[in-house]
């Protein structure tokens, strides 16, 4: 079901692509029980957000992902022209999203990677293979915007501190973490019948297993990202979400986690273009275009 498939009209492409990523948001809000993130049972490591802000904050992006997904069709091909549309399309959409949260960043790294996830699904509608739309993401991703202000983010802070690239890198590499940890794992935990939301909590933990998160990094340093890499692997290692022992590992990850104040936002935002991927993909099978 999707949020806005409300109209009676067909929905064009670019209008699909929004939906689609405004699930995919709202999906991994809904997730539970991901460690020190938002979820139905409360804030985790958050003193400033709640579920209900995640939804309202995921709703207000539809535009900017419908947006951006025009853009790709009009402009129809990889070049500077459609990267600044993107970027001003992109930051539309983080003023929404400041306006519904009352200045909480909830969804920025979000924006980043869905929009250009959406976008490379729009510039060729007929090939959504999750590795073909992320590579033309990537090279998107590696086109620089003129205009993109550069503030002094919290993950340029940990990019100078600690020599990672962060959101930026991930997407210019084509989201390694999405298509080689989290979309395998997904699919691997489907096909053994763990059941559909613990599919999803396996791949968010394969995505913390590699992830340098600039979140984290920024809240708890090398020692928060340790925790959160070695206690994910611990988890799928015990068996995953699905098994006893592994919902054990789950729930001390969980606390550690919290005692650290370490937040896996990013892990989060790639979860949720994780299943974005995997929904352009499912379509394409259905023979969508
Ligand atoms: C290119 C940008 C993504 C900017 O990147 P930069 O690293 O400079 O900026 P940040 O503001 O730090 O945002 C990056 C967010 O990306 C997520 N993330 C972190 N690590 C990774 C990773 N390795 N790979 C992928 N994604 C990652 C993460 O987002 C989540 O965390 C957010 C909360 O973070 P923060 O504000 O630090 O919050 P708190 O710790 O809670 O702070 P306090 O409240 O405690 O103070 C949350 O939003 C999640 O989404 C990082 O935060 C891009 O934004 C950019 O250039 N935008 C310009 C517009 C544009 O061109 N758009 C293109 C449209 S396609
Ligand atoms: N569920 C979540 N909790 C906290 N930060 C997030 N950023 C993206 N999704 C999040």
């Amino acid at each position: 079901m999707h949020a806005f498939n409300l109209q009676s009209r067909p929905l064009g492409l670019a209008e699909r692509l929004a939906d689609l990523a405004v699930d995919a948001l709202i999906d991994e809000a809904d997730l539970s029980p991901k460690p020190a993130l938002v979820d139905r049972r409360g804030s985790g490591a958050h003193s400033d957000l709640h579920l209900g802000l995640m939804h309202a904050s995921a709703l207000s992006l539809w535009p900017a992902f419908k947006d951006m997904a025009e853009a790709a069709q009009q402009l129809a091909r990889i070049h500077l022209p459609l990267r600044e549309a993107l970027g001003r399309s992109g930051r539309e959409g983080e003023r929404a999203m400041l306006v519904t949260t009352g200045g909480v960043n909830t969804h920025r790294g979000a924006i980043w990677a869905l929009g250009l996830l959406v976008a490379a699904a729009a510039l060729e509608p007929g090939s959504r293979a999750a590795g073909s739309v992320a590579w033309r993401a990537a090279r998107l991703a590696l086109l620089e915007d003129r205009h993109a202000p550069r503030p002094l983010s919290h993950g340029a802070q940990v990019a100078q501190r600690y020599g990672v690239g962060g959101a930026r890198e991930e997407a210019q590499q084509g989201f390694p973490a999405v298509l080689q940890w989290g979309l395998p794992q997904l699919r691997r935990s489907r096909a053994r019948g763990h059941g559909e939301q613990n599919a999803r909590l396996d791949a968010l933990l394969a995505i913390m297993t590699r992830l340098a998160d600039t979140c984290v990094l920024y809240r708890a340093g090398e020692a928060g990202l340790r925790a959160m890499q070695d206690g994910a692997r611990a988890v799928l290692e015990a068996g995953g979400s699905a098994s006893l022992a592994g919902r054990r590992r789950l729930h001390q990850l969980d606390l550690q986690l919290l005692t650290l104040n370490a937040s896996p936002g990013g892990a989060a935002d790639l979860l949720a273009a994780c299943l974005l991927l995997d929904r352009i993909e499912a379509a394409a099978d259905q023979g969508a275009n």
